[in-house]
Parts: structure tokens; sequence; C-alpha cells
């Protein structure tokens, strides 16, 4: 028997600290520190020229042709009599707008289609695909000279353009970030406490893609500089528009009489690229404090099909009929669940048990509906308290998680969003739920927190899941999963992560809750002493049917497929503790023998 007394208490977390803010972060790196002075200046000094200087950038006075530097030119003058100094003022407004010009338009429209294709890919990502391969085949140098010569003279309508050219680099990242994201446990476990598509993608996939957009940004803003500069060193741009490309251009002309007119514009632009460029990496990193670990890849919801709802018997939560789930391969589908058939009662555990790959998951995720795109779900008949859960649309589904049907997952800390507070996760589907208020949640996640069994549930509450053990991480998702009252657990494997102590603290748990709760549970399991715990009827899968289903005592006792005899025997210690048991001993009495 895996019960035992709730003695050993989880160990304690270290004190949460609180968040540091972005900025203080990036700013201990002293690199960092200077480029953002850097650039601060670079900036100020750009907005703020008739401050620093009397002379417009393009006056020309012709008797200060190549005038060195002096009171009058602090910088010297130009092979055009114009000031150096004023001109690298205002042409750094150029680079500064033209950049950050490039950089609005890029996201702007690489940003969210990259966003919306990676998290929900179909026909939207292939013909964005499409599309942006388009775009990439295109020379980006060529269309904006052609742009430049037929459409405008101004230099900021081809960062524009380079903006529209370099969206495809920023679409692709963003994508692959979405996509990799959207995969994650604590993604699948966000949609199943019930967060809709837009709460799931503000929470959880934006926050992943804000690292990489930031060394993107600087990359597009140290490109979108270099090649306004290069238009401009070519003799395009209004001529009236101060740039350090135009300074360049002049002073390649004059690079034997007065080669410092060189060293101006490249240094100013070398610094910013550089600047901006280090501090990007530096922010990256300080957000890096904030990324997700990689973890398992999981499922998704598929194309589901089914008959519809018949009338429910009233004590049946869940009636599950003929359920068939296939993925298609080239040579035909490949079936992982093959006419499942189980029900669940109000109040009533039922066990799924079976050896690895035997569809025990695969049936649960259907009930949830979170199967991959590809699955293909059918069923004669899948539904929840009456409701037919194949019929339902994604919202209905999501409404219906986290408040009808409960999950608790087999792997915690994957399930666990890093980014943010325990209590921030467990609070929000509450509020989205129940309707609570933020202090109201709050009061009830406490609560809940200490009715899992955490010593100290106000630090719990304020910490971040790297700050808990893995037990702990367990009581935090069972706590979660049982926050909005749902009337059906299901508990994947809930313990197949925690070590042996742990496992038996959390089953009792799971048993008592379920029982305070009157909830039905399906515990998917491959362990009969967990079985022998916890269960009231066992349903035994393998290769993606169900061989048999009897009440829990009966299949120790009596079981009556040689598959289940088979999996008996190699689950438990010897053979006198079935011998002690028959189908209707001490039904009332705790089962003994059973290992896990
Ligand atoms: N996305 C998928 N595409 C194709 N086959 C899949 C996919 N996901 C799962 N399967 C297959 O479905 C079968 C059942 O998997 P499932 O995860 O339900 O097994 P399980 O009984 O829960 O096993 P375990 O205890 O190891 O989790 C396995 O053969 C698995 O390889």
């Amino acid at each position: 028997m895996t019960a035992v007394e709730p003695a050993a208490a989880p160990e304690p977390s270290p004190p949460a600290p609180g968040r540091d803010h972005l900025l203080r972060r990036t700013l201990r790196d002293p690199v960092a520190a200077g480029c953002l002075v850097v650039l601060v200046l670079v900036v100020v000094a750009s907005l703020a020229a008739p401050l620093f200087t009397d002379y417009a950038p393009d006056l020309s006075i012709m008797g200060d042709t190549l005038a060195p530097a002096s009171g009058t030119h602090p910088l010297g003058a130009d092979g055009v009599g114009r000031d150096v100094l004023s001109r690298l003022l205002y042409g750094g407004r150029t680079s500064l707008l033209g950049g950050t010009l490039a950089i609005l338009v890029a996201f702007a429209v690489g940003g969210p289609l990259g966003v919306i294709s990676g998290f929900y890919r179909g026909w939207f990502d292939a013909a964005a695909g499409w599309i942006v391969n388009v775009i990439m085949a295109v020379p980006a140098i060529i269309v904006m000279l052609v742009v430049m010569a037929a459409v405008s003279q101004d230099l900021n309508v081809a960062m524009i353009v380079l903006g529209v050219i370099m969206a495809p680099m920023v679409f692709r990242l963003i994508r692959a970030s979405v996509i990799a994201v959207r995969e994650e446990l604590y993604v699948d476990a966000a949609r199943v406490s019930g967060l809709g598509d837009g709460r799931v993608m503000r929470r959880h996939i934006l926050p992943v893609v804000v690292a990489p957009s930031v060394i993107q940004a600087t990359q597009v803003f140290a490109v979108a500089i270099g090649i306004q500069a290069g238009l401009a060193f070519l003799g395009l741009g209004k001529a009236s528009q101060a740039s350090w490309g135009a300074m360049l251009s002049d002073a390649f002309t004059n690079i034997y009489n007065a080669p410092m007119l060189l060293v101006w514009p490249g240094a100013a632009m070398g610094l910013t690229i550089l600047a901006s460029s280090l501090l990007g990496n530096a922010v990256r990193d300080a957000l890096g404090t904030t990324e997700r670990p990689a973890v398992n890849k999981r499922r998704k919801r598929g194309a589901r099909t089914g008959a519809p709802a018949a009338d429910t018997p009233a004590d049946r939560l869940l009636i599950v009929e003929g359920l068939r789930v296939g993925y298609p391969r080239p040579g035909g589908d490949k079936m992982v669940v093959d006419g499942v058939g189980l029900t669940v009662a109000r109040g009533e555990v039922l066990g799924l048990v079976g050896e690895s790959g035997s569809g025990k998951s695969q049936t649960a995720f259907s009930v949830l509906g979170l199967l991959p795109d590809d699955a293909e779900v059918t069923a004669d008949r899948l539904t929840f308290d009456g409701q037919d859960l194949l019929g339902m649309d994604t919202a209905a589904l999501n409404r219906l998680r986290g408040h009808g049907i409960g999950y608790v997952p087999q792997e915690p800390m994957s399930n666990l969003d890093p980014c943010f507070r325990i209590g921030f996760q467990l609070v929000e589907p509450m509020r989205t739920h129940l309707g609570l208020s933020r202090s109201e949640a709050r009061t009830r996640a406490l609560g809940l927190l200490e009715r899992v069994g955490i010593p100290d549930p106000e630090r719990v509450f304020r910490s971040y899941p790297h700050q808990i053990s893995g037990g702990m991480a367990q009581r935090v998702l069972i706590a979660g999963a049982v926050s909005c009252a749902p009337r059906l657990l299901i508990a994947d494997e809930p313990t197949t992560a925690l070590d042996v102590t742990v496992q038996a603290e959390v089953l009792d748990l799971m048993r008592s809750l379920q029982q305070e709760h009157d909830m039905g549970m399906i515990l998917v399991t491959h362990d009969f002493g967990v079985v022998a715990d916890i269960c009231d009827r066992v349903a035994v899968m393998r290769g993606g049917r169900i061989v048999e289903t009897a009440p829990m005592r009966q299949i120790f006792a009596a079981p009556g497929h040689p598959y289940t005899r088979t999996l008996l025997d190699s689950t438990l210690d010897g053979g006198p503790v079935r011998g002690e048991l028959s189908a209707d001993s001490g039904a009332d009495e705790p089962l003994k023998g059973a290992t896990s």
C-alpha cells in the first residue's frame, strides 16, 4: 500500500526575491551602461542640434571650403563650405530616424504575421511562408534604388521599403520562437486551465518572443543605418537632407586634402551601430534570466468528429464510446486508440492502466481536446455531463477545461510557466472561470496552497517555479486543477516524476480532495500500487483498446483477461497477496500488498 502519513513536509523553498526591473538588470553590465550613455548622447545631440550649432546643415559658405577646425567651425568645414559639426548632428537625425523606421516597419509587418503563423499554423502559415519567400527572393538594394529613382528621393521612404524587405527575417525568427514555445507543456497546461488563445498568447507566447526580437531589432537598425549611408554615399537622397552617408561621400572626394572629414561620420556610424548592438545583447541577456528551459513536446487539439450526444444517465459524468484516434501516415492511418469505451460516474475514480504506449494518454487527451493538430478523433459518443465534447468549438472547450474538467499533468515543472509567479498562475484561471476579483482569487489560492499541504503558502505564492521543489510544484498544480471546482479531474501519471515519499503524499492529497469535492477522476497510470491506493474501478488498456474493465478489488482478486494477469504479475510482489483477496471480500478495507 502506498498511502503513508503525511509526515515529511516538502522542503522549504528559498524566499522569492523581487523581480528586478529590466533596465536595472541591464545596467548592471558596465558595457551595457556605457552603450546606453553613448546612444543617449547621440540621440540628445541629434535632437538638440540647434543648441550646439548655429549653422544650418546645408548652408554652404564657399569661403570656408575645407576650413580646418576652429572656433567658428569646431570640426571644420567640408568640400563645399558646410559646417561639419552641424551636418554630423543633423545627419544623426536622419540615421536614427531611418533605423527606427526600418525597425518599426519590419516588426509591424513581420511580427504579427510570425506570431499568427507560428501559433495557428495551417493555411495562414503556408500562405505567409509563400509571401515571405517571394519577398526574400527580391534583391533589396535594386528595389530601393528603383524606389528612390522612381518614387521618392527621401531616404526615409527608402528605409520604410527596407523595413518591408527585412520583415521576412523578423517573421521567420518570431514564427520559429512561437512554434517552439507553443509545444511547451505549460502552454498546454494554460489551455487546459481554460485560458483562451488571446491570453495564452499574451501571457505565455509573447514574452518568449521578446528576447530574440531585441537582437533582431538591433540588427535591423545596424543594417538600416549602413544601407542608408550607402544610398547617400551614392548620391541618392535629397540634397537638403544631411546624412552621415552624404558626409562620407563628400569626405571621399577630399580624402587627400582633408582626411579628418571621413573620421567624424565614420566614427558616429560605428559608435552608434556598436552601442546599439552591444546594448541589444545586454538586454537579451537580462531578459534571458526569464527565458524558458527547453521541455518536452506535447499534444494539441486535433480534428474531432463525432455523433451527437445521446441521453446521459444522471450519474454518468463522462461517457466514452467507440473512441478512435488515428494519425495519417503514408501507408495508412496509424490507430493509437481503437474503439475505447469507458464511463466515469460522479465521485468515482477510474484507473486507466496499461503498459507504455497502450494509448492511455491519447485517450485522456481526447477527452481534454488536446491532441496534436494532425490527430483524427472520432467516437460513437463522447459526452461530459450531457455535453457533446466532439461537437464543441475551441471557445466552449476552453470554458469547460479548468472549470468542468481539471487536469493534473505528469511533469509538474514543465507545466508551470517559469516567467510567472506561482500566485499569478493560480489566480488567473480563477478570475477567468469563477469571475473572482484579484483579492478574492488570491485568498482562495492561498487557502488552496495551504490545503494541498504547502507549509508557507505566502512565500510559495510569491515564488517562481524554479524556486520550489518538484513535489511542491505538483501540489501547486493539483491546487490549480481543483481551484475552479471541476467535476472531473484527469490525472496523467501525476506521481511518476516524484520520489517515492512524495508520491504517497500526493496520492493521499488527491484522494482526499477527490472525496471532498465529490469529483469524478480518471487516473492514468501504469502502477498497480497507485490503482490499489485510490481507484474504484479499473480499465486495462492494451494496443489502443480496453481489454478489461472491472471494480478495483476484482481486478486484483480475479483478473479476467490474461493481459491483466500478466500486468499484475509483473507489478505485484509475490503471489500470496492476491491470494488473500477475493472479488467480494472486505470492500471497505485497504488493499494490502500492491506495491508501487
Ligand atoms: N503525435 C503522435 N503521432 C503519432 N503517434 C503518436 C503521437 N502521439 C502518441 N502516439 C502514439 O500513440 C501511442 C499511444 O501513446 P500514449 O501516449 O497514449 O501511450 P501511454 O499508454 O500513455 O504510454 P505512456 O505511459 O508511456 O505515456 C504510442 O504508440 C505513441 O507512439
